[in-house]
């Protein structure tokens, strides 16, 4: 790896936002270092194929296998600034340290992005299995643990900012077990769709059927070295589409997160006050105001978010190649290990907040207690249709602006207006019960909660604990 001061970086990726987090594990698969290194490993899967099929010496591939360990970026970088081409800047350092027999069959009838494509795909892939699920699974868990451990905690639902009818906190939280396990399956699925490539120049195997009378399977032996397949049809480029649906699960995925922080954000609203992210002893809320206690966490993502999710439009752009091929892709799809970090450094911060998450659990029976007595106004109407009352939505309207006004909670009034007690004496207990408890119509979010973890842990194979 680069040794250097990382203050002197211009990406707040590295000097700031990766940095509590293992950037060892990143830079394996997402730095420059790596992406040469998986570059030169397809170099060496080709050479293999060949000796596999007798075109070169088992000693050509054992010398590039020891050449290609040695490769370094600094070496290939300075190389390039000769060729001013980076692949051939590789193939040169490669060849610098065989001997004269095996230089021919370095980059033997490949294009460069049969490299660089196939070199992509690769190190996506083996970052997702290693890297990318593992994290997010590591978040889905613990919101799957916040979730049963809260899933009969009653909490006021909201839509539009407005006290709606009764859910539970946990509930709450199934919702982004679900979305986050869905966009953990659809990476892990778009990451198995990567591609790669030994197609030659314009992708119609014009170098390898010189030698070979079925090419194809000349590239599927190269990619069998890397347990990858090949793009159905290729240009001098993999078709972009493997890429662009991988990168959008990512981004998708980061919206879930987002979503989840800005719903985390809203709730440590000092008027709401039902959540907080633990604070440290020494730690400062404001520069200004001492008694501060900033969601700085769940802002730091939706800002992360804000960053990383347009760049997919940047993805959407590089779909676009002219007839076998243009080098418009190039500069861009080199930022996509940074949406992949931006991505990790914010689910391994929602990690750190959410393994010491304060639920107030009093704040949110004080906010519940607000609206309690109106919440029951939509089971109220409704059990008035059920028992034939002709316009219940409209009464029962008209009585949350009585209840309002004087104070008279709604089941009290219907029991003391004429036209409505008839109704009230035909509700059965249960129904009842819910009017005088709003706190019981929660509907099923309880075994709702218990359900989504359990189908979530059973689909990711995720080991609850306790
Ligand atoms: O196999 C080939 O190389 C075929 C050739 N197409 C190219 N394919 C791949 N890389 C190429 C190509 N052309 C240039 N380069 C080199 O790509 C580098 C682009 O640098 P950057 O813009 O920073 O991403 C930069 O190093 C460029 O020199 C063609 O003519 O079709």
């Amino acid at each position: 790896m680069i040794k250097r001061n990382i203050f002197k970086n211009i990406g707040p990726l590295d000097h700031r936002y990766s940095l509590r987090d293992e950037f060892k594990d990143y830079s394996t698969y997402l730095s420059e270092e790596a992406k040469v290194k998986y570059q030169a490993t397809v170099e060496l899967a080709l050479v293999k194929a060949l000796a596999k099929r007798g075109i070169c010496s088992q000693e050509v591939a054992t010398q590039v296998e020891k050449a290609v360990k040695e490769i370094t970026p600094e070496e290939v970088y300075k190389e390039e600034r000769k060729t001013k081409h980076n692949i051939r800047a590789l193939v040169n350092c490669i060849q610098h340290k065989v001997s004269e027999e095996a230089k021919p069959y370095i980059h033997f009838t490949t294009t460069s992005f049969d490299i660089v494509d196939t070199a992509n795909s690769l190190r996506y892939k083996e970052a997702t299995e290693e890297l990318i699920l593992p994290t997010l699974k590591e978040l889905e868990k613990l919101l799957m643990e916040i979730a049963l451990r809260e899933k009969e905690t009653v909490q006021v639902g909201r839509t539009h900012g407005q006290h709606a009818v009764p859910i539970t906190f946990g509930f709450a939280i199934a919702e982004y077990v679900s979305r986050l396990g869905n966009t953990i399956q659809d990476i892990e699925e778009s990451s198995k769709q990567l591609k790669g490539k030994i197609a030659g120049a314009v992708g119609a195997y014009n170098a390898s059927h010189l030698f070979f009378d079925q090419p194809e399977s000349f590239e599927a032996d190269v990619l069998a070295e890397l347990d990858l397949e090949a793009s159905t049809h290729s240009t001098q480029i993999v078709e972009p589409e493997y890429i662009t649906n991988f990168v959008h699960y990512l981004t998708s995925c980061f919206g879930v997160i987002a979503n989840f922080s800005d719903d985390m954000r809203h709730l440590q609203r000092s008027e709401i006050g039902e959540v907080g992210e633990y604070f440290d002893e020494d730690q400062v809320g404001s520069s200004t105001m001492p008694h501060k206690r900033n969601p700085i966490n769940y802002e730091n993502v939706k800002s992360m978010w804000k960053e990383f999710m347009p760049r997919m439009m940047t993805v959407y752009q590089d779909q676009i190649s002219e007839h076998q091929r243009d080098l418009t892709n190039s500069a861009s799809s080199r930022f996509i290990p940074e949406i992949i970090v931006g991505l990790l450094s914010s689910v391994n911060r929602l990690i750190r907040v959410g393994e010491k998450l304060v639920v107030d659990h009093d704040n949110m029976k004080k906010n519940f207690a607000q609206n309690k007595e109106l919440v029951v106004a939509e089971p109220l109407y409704i059990l008035l249709a059920s028992y034939g009352h002709p316009d219940a939505h409209e009464v029962v309207r008209k009585l949350t602006l009585e209840a309002e006004e004087t104070g008279q909670t709604l089941r009290k009034l219907v029991q003391t207006k004429e036209e409505l007690k008839p109704y009230w004496e035909q509700f059965n207990q249960k129904q009842r019960e819910l009017l005088v408890n709003p706190e019981k119509y929660i509907g099923i979010s309880v075994d709702k909660t218990e359900k989504i973890v359990k189908s979530w842990s059973n689909k990711l194979d995720i080991e609850l604990t306790g």
